[in-house]
């Protein structure tokens, strides 16, 4: 007889597509990219984070991830820490091309130049793979209608975790479409803290010193040219935001743009 019984798909099946590996790129033991298809209905702004990971025992095991592929792109990628045990990324670290990932189809998130009031200088300010929503933000030629200059600070504890360098350096100024506009504009000033670097120091001590300013050649910060992001571990949000609020940056939302926005990297446990 046959066996009528039909199998449903789980109630959060409708929460997620199943995207499959691309690419997957381990800068170091403790990085990774991994590249997977994308939806034809998957919309996003540059800057947003979306649900991400994998099926475990019959359920989802996701985290927030910012889209470090831009809007225009035909395929989605993800920069991520490995953390020892950590249930996501413990197991995610070990994906491999044609594996499946579950990505959630709300993007969401602050750290979006629509968001921001109108001004000259845009500065990205990232610690570790809080970089990956600003690898949108750099790819989108509105971020350049909007600002004269953009600068992307880069801070991480060793060169090696300086990850997409290479990238920012040389490839995305002279990509063939989009290399003309972002040139002369895109400024990328990376640092570390725990080895020689030609520049040493956490991104709040470079910027209160005005050591970053004066390597770049910049007047020092000021609400009425400058818009800044941040995007990092919870101790430079906090830090860089008494900074700013110290000198009269009003802090935006998606409800109300502002002269700087803040996005956590991750949350602590
Ligand atoms: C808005 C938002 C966007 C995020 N975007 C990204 C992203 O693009 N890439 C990414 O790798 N992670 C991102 N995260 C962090 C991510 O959601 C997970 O925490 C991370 O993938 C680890 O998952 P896990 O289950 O292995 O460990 P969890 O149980 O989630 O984390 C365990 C601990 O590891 C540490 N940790 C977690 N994530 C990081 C990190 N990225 N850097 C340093 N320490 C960390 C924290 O101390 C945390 O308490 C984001 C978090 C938020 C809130």
């Amino acid at each position: 007889m046959m066996n009528t019984t039909s199998i449903s798909a789980p109630s959060w099946s409708s929460k997620y597509t199943a995207e499959r590996i691309l690419d997957v790129h381990h800068w170091t033991d403790r990085l990774f990219t991994i590249r997977c298809t994308r939806s034809a209905g998957f919309r996003f702004a540059n800057g947003q984070f979306v649900m991400m990971g994998l099926e475990v025992g019959g359920q989802p095991l996701t985290r927030a991830y910012s889209m470090a592929s831009a809007n225009y792109e035909e395929t989605l990628e993800f920069f991520s820490i490995k953390v020892e045990d950590g249930p996501l990324t413990s197991r995610l670290q070990h994906v491999k091309v044609g594996d499946t990932v579950l990505v959630g189809k709300r993007p969401t998130g602050t750290l979006t130049v629509g968001n921001l009031r109108d001004g000259k200088t845009l500065w990205l300010l990232a610690t570790g793979t809080g970089l990956a929503p600003f690898l949108s933000v750099v790819k989108d030629p509105e971020t350049y209608e909007r600002f004269d200059r953009v600068v992307l600070t880069h801070t991480c504890r060793n060169v090696d975790d300086l990850a997409y360098a290479r990238f920012l350096e040389h490839e995305l100024p002279s990509h063939d479409e989009l290399g003309e506009l972002i040139r002369p504009r895109l400024v990328y000033y990376p640092s570390v803290t725990r080895e020689p670097f030609r520049t040493m120091g956490r991104i709040t001590d470079l910027l209160s010193s005005g050591r970053a300013n004066e390597d770049l050649g910049l007047p020092p910060l000021d609400p009425a040219s400058d818009r800044i992001m941040l995007c990092g571990n919870p101790e430079m949000l906090k830090e860089t935001s008494a900074l700013l609020e110290a000198r009269g940056f009003q802090e935006g939302n998606s409800g109300e743009p502002g002269d700087y926005l803040i996005e956590k990297a991750f949350a602590i446990k």
